[in-house]
């Protein structure tokens, strides 16, 4: 699986690299994803942050709108944004909704026969994403991985996060959300999705891709999660995001605010401006330093900012 490089641009001392490659588990359509390596990556392998975008995106629009690159610069950590569905597939109607199938894949593994062979955003960007740039020998440390997103991809993230703690695996560090879908299996964006991907719909998105109803499963395992949301999001209003669902439960099972952090923005909506105005926090504060980057990763000074822990 040979990666092509589509473009380059030099960004905060590092590099900004657009790539392309053709994906088994999306099968075999062609993937895009950007990548940024601060200028430290020159030196050494550095630890890695992935970035799981909403609705609607492509793999541009965070890069390009969410202003993370500087601050992932200052503390010497590399972003991936993958895209958020395959592209191509060429199932009938898969284009005709925004809200599910292209632009739309929802970070699941497709088990209804019409969207399995294409729709598994999960093992994508858990799996082969991961191997397929480890295989091109880019400098990244794979055990030093985070994971964070908007809107359906802070459910991405979250979910992601939550089930490889239950199953100790450890992949991910931490997990931070923009706006997180945080009940989908309660509002009509994750029961569109779940039946439209999942043969077992809702009952069966409950077990995996919940994040409220994974978090109920936890028996007081240390977790490092923060989330904003706005009071201004209509999304929010009209209840798809559902975030008092989840924290209610992480305080019912006994997470406190340093374990599951969620902060209610005022006024705040659900656009790029509102994750730009944050997403400096969620670089700064998700890399818990002390153990994801060492003094040993780069010649130049890492900028160590106050982590939410301490706010
Ligand atoms: N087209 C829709 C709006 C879609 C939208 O707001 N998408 C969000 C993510 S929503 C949850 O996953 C987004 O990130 N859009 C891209 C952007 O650059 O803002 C409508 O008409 O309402």
């Amino acid at each position: 699986m040979s990666l092509e490089k589509l473009s380059v641009n030099r960004a905060f001392g590092g590099e900004l690299t657009k790539y392309k490659f053709k994906s088994e588990v999306l099968g075999g359509t062609f993937a895009q994803f950007n990548l940024f390596l601060p200028a430290n990556a020159a030196y050494g392998k550095v630890p890695v942050l992935f970035y799981l975008s909403g609705l609607t995106c492509t793999e541009d629009n965070a890069t390009q709108k969410g202003c993370f690159l500087g601050p992932a610069a200052q503390e010497g950590i590399a972003l991936i944004f993958p895209d958020t569905s395959p592209r191509g597939a060429g199932i009938e109607g898969e284009a005709d909704d925004w809200q599910f199938g292209v632009g739309a894949g929802f970070y699941v593994d497709a088990t209804n026969p019409k969207f399995a062979k294409h729709y598994n955003m999960l093992s994508f960007v858990t799996r082969e994403l991961p191997e397929v740039v480890q295989a091109a020998g880019v400098p990244i440390d794979f055990t030093r991985q985070s994971i964070f997103g908007h809107s359906m991809g802070g459910h991405g993230a979250l979910t992601i996060y939550l089930n490889s703690v239950l199953k100790g695996t450890k992949v991910y560090r931490s997990a931070s959300a923009f706006s997180p879908i945080s009940n989908p299996t309660k509002c009509p964006w994750g029961e569109r999705a779940f039946t439209g991907f999942l043969q077992g719909g809702i009952e069966e998105a409950r077990d995996k891709y919940d994040a409220t109803e994974l978090i109920a499963k936890m028996s007081k395992e240390p977790l490092h999660i923060l989330i904003d949301y706005g009071t201004g999001d209509n999304f929010y209003k009209q209840g798809q995001l559902l975030p008092e669902n989840f924290l209610k439960v992480a305080r019912d099972v006994g997470y406190d605010e340093v374990q599951v952090r969620v902060r209610s923005q005022e006024g705040y909506d659900h656009s790029y401006y509102f994750i730009s105005t944050f997403g400096a926090d969620h670089i700064h504060c998700m890399f818990f330093l002390p153990y994801l980057v060492t003094e040993n990763d780069s010649p130049v000074p890492i900028k160590v900012h106050a982590n939410f822990l301490k706010a």
